[in-house]
């Protein structure tokens, strides 16, 4: 416990911590109930954990044993396309059957899909309550539990309702990820490559010459590298909360990644395959522009693809175009793109023509539809 790393997020409205370490999850209960000044072992506050039954029966025993009494379960079933606003409001019809008050705190224990959903939740609930982020899988370790934005998707677009709204704050525990599918890990890893790309030359690096070790579950390598990607996603959000500006190149790749996920019904791709597309896409882009290096360029294609396969889904390129116009990015009519501009530094341009993303995308479609014949 006394090697764990501690990373602050400071923004306008909220500062709290992350907090890395091995054995975290028995220890949690203790963390909470001292956040909230003993609310907890003194009966006053009530915690109530959003969870799927695969992953409460994997970790929750360790969770559970923690906390002065057991905390009240909320059950969503794995899988993006559960992150709906139908499911959020079941779960706050069943917060209220069960009397959560405005002191009540919730726990979102899972990946992605369930702390995006659980922090809208919390945002909503009686017009807002606190939350904690208990993350299980590398994707949200590294990304998803911090910086506060939250929602779920509409069939129009991705993440296309929802809140900015921080967690008290943020428990990773490295060994939670040992039950996490080598799919999972694979395409969470897309997010620290993104980290790497846009802020941490370093990070890249690491991620390049120690793929081997990375990608086996190594303990130390996974915790470096969650570690350097929570310092860059904690840097951005803090000098950026809203997105109002440098936040932006946190969404490298996802402009198009989005899209193919909405494209196919967010059932084909994890999050993290669709933006190893997009981030692929976008370096075509800026090594067209002569943004980027041919030889930087080469690098980060074979660093994401090292942490693929890239796998195949079912859209076409001018569909995909199509649903970039959704893009929450952009403005007054005006598409915002994020683009490399070498390996550590990552800028917004808002002059990205619809012929010159149209290019991308048959390219990228091209070889998405050839993986299709040879599959
Ligand atoms: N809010 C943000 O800043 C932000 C950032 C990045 C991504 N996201 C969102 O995160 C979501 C993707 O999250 P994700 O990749 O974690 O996917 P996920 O939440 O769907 O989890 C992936 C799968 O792993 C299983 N799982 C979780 N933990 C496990 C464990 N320890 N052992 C075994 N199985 C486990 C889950 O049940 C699920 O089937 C997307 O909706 C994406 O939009 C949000
Ligand atoms: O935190 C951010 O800002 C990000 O862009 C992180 C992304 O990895 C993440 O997928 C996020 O959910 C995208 O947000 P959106 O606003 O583009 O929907
Ligand atoms: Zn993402």
């Amino acid at each position: 416990m006394s090697n764990n790393t501690k990373i602050a997020v400071r923004t306008a409205s909220s500062t709290y911590e992350v907090e890395i370490g091995s054995d975290l999850l028995p220890h949690i209960g203790a963390r909470v109930d001292s956040l909230l000044n003993g609310g907890l072992c003194a009966g006053k506050q009530r915690v109530f954990v959003v969870t799927s039954p695969e992953i409460w029966k994997l970790h929750g025993e360790r969770l559970a044993s923690g906390f002065p009494s057991a905390p009240v379960l909320l059950s969503v079933p794995a899988g993006e396309q559960h992150k709906r606003l139908a499911t959020v409001e079941r779960l706050a019809e069943e917060m209220a059957q069960h009397g959560a008050d405005r002191d009540s705190v919730l726990l979102a224990f899972g990946g992605g899909v369930i702390g995006d959903m659980t922090g809208f939740l919390a945002a909503m609930y009686m017009r807002g309550i606190r939350y904690v982020q208990v993350p299980t899988t590398l994707l949200a370790q590294v990304d998803s539990s911090i910086g506060g934005k939250t929602g779920v998707n509409l069939a129009a677009g991705k993440n296309l309702a929802g809140a900015f709204h921080h967690p008290l704050a943020v428990y990773a525990d490295t060994s939670i990820l040992s039950t996490l599918p080598p799919a999972e890990l694979r395409a969470g890893l897309q997010e620290s490559v993104k980290a790497g790309i846009i802020r941490d030359r370093a990070l890249f690096d690491f991620l390049d010459t120690e793929s081997a070790a990375v990608l086996r579950g190594d303990r130390d390598a996974l915790t470096r590298v969650v570690a350097d990607s929570v310092r860059v996603k904690a840097d951005v959000v803090s000098a950026d909360e809203r997105e109002l500006g440098l936040r932006m190149i946190l969404n490298l790749g996802h402009t198009l990644g989005h899209a193919i996920e909405a494209a196919t019904q967010y059932k084909q791709l994890l999050h993290g395959e669709a933006i190893a597309w997009g981030m692929i896409a976008a370096t075509g882009i800026a090594a067209h522009r002569n943004l980027i290096t041919a030889d930087e360029a080469a690098q980060i294609e074979r660093v994401v693809r090292a942490y693929g396969p890239l796998r195949s889904f079912t859209a076409n390129a001018t569909e995909l175009v199509a649903l970039t116009a959704k893009d929450k990015k952009n403005r007054s009519g005006a598409r915002s793109f994020v683009l490399p501009l070498g390996i550590g530094d990552a800028t917004v341009v808002r002059d990205v023509s619809e012929a010159e993303l149209l290019e991308a995308a048959e390219a990228m479609m091209s070889e998405v539809n050839s993986l299709q014949v040879t599959a």
